[in-house]
């Protein structure tokens, strides 16, 4: 599994794969246009190609919350190779159908009282995950419209660029005034009583640097929108507040997109997505590919090393009596303050 990763990034889709295309600034129409459609292991994964503009969007759906069982992690990966054998494709926007709840992280229910046949494989997934975002010769960015807690935010930090929704009250579709909600970010597993993994850990400290990140990881921070900016860990901001789409607009895309993403052309947050996406596509996919092997090449080697060590270690320290009695604890209040609604 670990050798296409950098392979990936040198040669194999590589540069005789890259074109890149144009689009118009906030351009609709490339959501009106989006033709081809992916859809993987029963639509945990929407997956949308629109090889005229070079980019797709890739969207989690796993309600309630898009938390990353091994069949999601498969998904996303299975999602992300047919993007990424597609040689008119240069950006990929990793989105959630979901509006309030970007990724949860790990299905915690995955690893409690585990099946010791599936845990392994569940590690594996997660590892392939993030090689295969954080390795891709793709340009992905990030449309964190909601909560991106522990591996929710190490997807989000696996993306080339990371756009997130500020809160407030905005509109909804219909014109209704939306609950306010603001989302949080960051690697909070010592707060389930977990450390976070070390290659999700030093992803964090290449991110936002040492210090922060060790004061972070000690203490599970989620950050609000604005702190999550001044950070470093995510690079932009978007408040909807000014945000209201026509009603033509919306009767337009309504005949147009498929349900669980409509919501999300009409975003803010999606739209700086697309024009991110916009701006990466015009870089020469040469020069871009190499600068990303630069900054990447040597951590991703560094954890495909450790790959197995790292899921021997997860293993036996999930099945720890102390871990699984907090793990349990964690999901009984999570499910307690999910009934409390
Ligand atoms: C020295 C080195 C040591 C190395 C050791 C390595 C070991 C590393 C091990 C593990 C690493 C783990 C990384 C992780 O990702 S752990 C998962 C962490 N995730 C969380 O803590 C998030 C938990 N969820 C929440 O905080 C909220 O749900 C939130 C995402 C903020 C959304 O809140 P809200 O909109 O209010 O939604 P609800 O809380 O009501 O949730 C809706 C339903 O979704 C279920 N849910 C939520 N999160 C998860 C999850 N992570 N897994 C499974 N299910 C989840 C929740 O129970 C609700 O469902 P229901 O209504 O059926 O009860």
């Amino acid at each position: 599994m670990a050798a296409p990763l950098l392979s990936s990034l040198c040669c194999r889709h590589s540069l005789r794969h890259c074109s890149p295309r144009r689009f118009a600034r906030n351009d609709l129409s490339f959501f009106r246009s989006l033709s081809t459609s992916i859809s993987s292991e029963k639509s945990l994964v929407l997956s949308h190609v629109n090889e005229d503009a070079g980019v797709a969007i890739l969207a989690m759906n796993r309600p309630p919350a898009n938390s990353l069982s091994l069949e999601l992690n498969e998904a996303i990966c299975t999602s992300l190779k047919e993007i990424d054998t597609n040689p008119k494709i240069q950006s990929v926007i990793l989105a959630s159908t979901n509006p309030t709840i970007f990724s949860a992280g790990l299905d915690v229910t995955e690893l409690i009282s585990p099946d010791d046949q599936r845990l392994p494989k569940f590690w594996n997934s997660l590892q392939q995950v993030y090689i295969d975002l954080y390795g891709s010769r793709l340009a992905i960015i990030a449309a964190i419209q909601g909560h991106a807690p522990a591996a929710g935010c190490m997807l989000a930090m696996a993306c080339d660029y990371r756009i997130m929704y500020g809160g407030g009250e905005g509109s909804t579709v219909d014109g209704r005034k939306r609950k306010s909600h603001i989302p949080t970010i960051g690697l909070n597993e010592t707060q389930l009583g977990i450390a976070a993994p070390p290659w999700m850990g030093q992803l964090l400290v290449r991110t936002i640097g040492f210090r922060p990140a060790e004061r972070a990881l000690a203490l599970g921070t989620l950050f609000p929108p604005m702190e999550a900016l001044i950070e470093g860990l995510v690079d932009d901001v978007i408040t909807e507040e000014s945000f209201s789409p026509s009603a033509d607009t919306i009767h337009a895309l309504e005949k147009l997109l498929p349900d669980p993403i409509r919501n999300q052309a009409l975003s803010l947050v999606m739209q700086k997505a697309f024009q991110e996406a916009e701006l990466y596509a015009k870089i020469s996919p040469q020069a871009r590919v190499a600068s990303k092997l630069v900054t990447r090449s040597e951590s991703l080697k560094d954890m495909i090393a450790s790959r197995e060590a790292d899921t021997e270690y997860f293993c036996s320290f999930i099945c720890q009596d102390t871990v699984q009695k907090n793990l349990k604890k964690y999901v009984e209040a999570l499910k307690k303050k999910s009934k409390s609604k």
